[in-house]
């Protein structure tokens, strides 16, 4: 069962959002994962009875050492597969297969090498019959948003890590989503450009007032990030325990020297701390 709130102090728990049921945009029923349920394989429980409810606009970092089921939880909510216990509605609806109200960055890009960064941002609107004019005008304003203006017509090869991350996040803002699914998406980046993206993503999802759930192994990038950093167990990944972020909006680099952000990285490090060593 999940273990909520322990690390939650009384002052921070009054700063919590009350939540009333219409706020919950996202509630995440004692979710099960399962893989390979055939005889011949080993089945291997990634997820073991997951329950969380995320609110409408909320910002949620998914933490957690390797393997512990971010990855499979995130797919789940997207639509990619299935739950193997338990359900995911998403505003009182199950969530059975992938739609445009959700959409996922992921870490390696996933950008179509043969299309232009406007092509890509453009290609959902396309796919979905939107008129020319329409989609450049949406394309031209997040290239604009993701600090893009100038590369407009580079191809992914001709780019940098960090601007074909900005460009898929363009992308996956395009179709104006309700959730947005981001799994490790600067796990690639070197630490300056990782620093830099983390401060825009924070604005960027503010600004849109998206709920956005982020998969991260980064604690600082997690705390940094969220309203709420919900901390998972090694497998069978179970919803260990959640930290309110109290910062302000919107998160600027001083926060990182914050008395309480410091002093939260490290409990968390040193909570985690052997998880990782023994996932190593
Ligand atoms: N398709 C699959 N078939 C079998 N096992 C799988 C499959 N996908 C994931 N797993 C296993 O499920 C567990 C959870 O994997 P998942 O990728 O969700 O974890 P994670 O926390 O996202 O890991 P990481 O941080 O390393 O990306 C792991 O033990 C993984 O090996």
């Amino acid at each position: 069962m999940a273990a909520t709130a322990a690390r939650i102090s009384p002052s921070l728990r009054a700063q919590a959002p009350q939540t009333t049921p219409d706020d919950i945009q996202i509630d995440i029923r004692n979710v099960g994962k399962v893989y390979g349920t055939k005889a011949s394989d080993d089945p291997v429980v990634a997820l073991d009875g997951v329950s969380l409810r995320i609110r409408r606009g909320e910002f949620i970092s998914l933490l957690g050492p390797s393997g512990c089921g971010k990855s499979t939880l995130l797919g789940i909510i997207a639509g990619f597969q299935a739950a193997s216990s338990g359900q995911i509605l998403q505003d009182g609806r199950p969530i059975a297969r992938p739609d445009a109200s959700r959409t996922v960055v992921f870490q390696d890009y996933a950008l179509f090498g043969w299309m232009t960064v406007q092509q890509n941002i453009e290609f959902g609107l396309k796919a979905k019959g939107m008129a020319k004019a329409e989609r450049a005008e949406i394309a031209r304003a997040l290239i604009a948003t993701v600090h893009l203006t100038g590369f407009e017509d580079k191809y992914p090869h001709q780019m940098s890590g960090g601007m074909k991350q900005r460009a898929a996040i363009a992308r996956a803002l395009a179709p104006d989503p309700d959730i947005l699914l981001m799994d490790e998406p600067f796990g690639a980046l070197d630490a300056q450009t990782r620093v830099l993206l983390q401060e825009e993503i924070a604005r960027i999802s503010s600004e849109a007032g998206k709920t956005v759930i982020f998969v991260t192994h980064g604690i600082d990038e997690a705390v940094f990030l969220a309203d709420r950093v919900v901390v998972m167990s090694p497998r069978p990944g179970r919803v260990r325990e959640e930290v309110l972020v109290p910062l302000p909006r919107p998160r600027t680099a001083e926060m990182r020297s914050d008395p309480w952000f410091v002093s939260t990285v490290n409990d968390l490090w040193e909570t985690l701390k052997p998880e990782w060593q023994k996932g190593e």
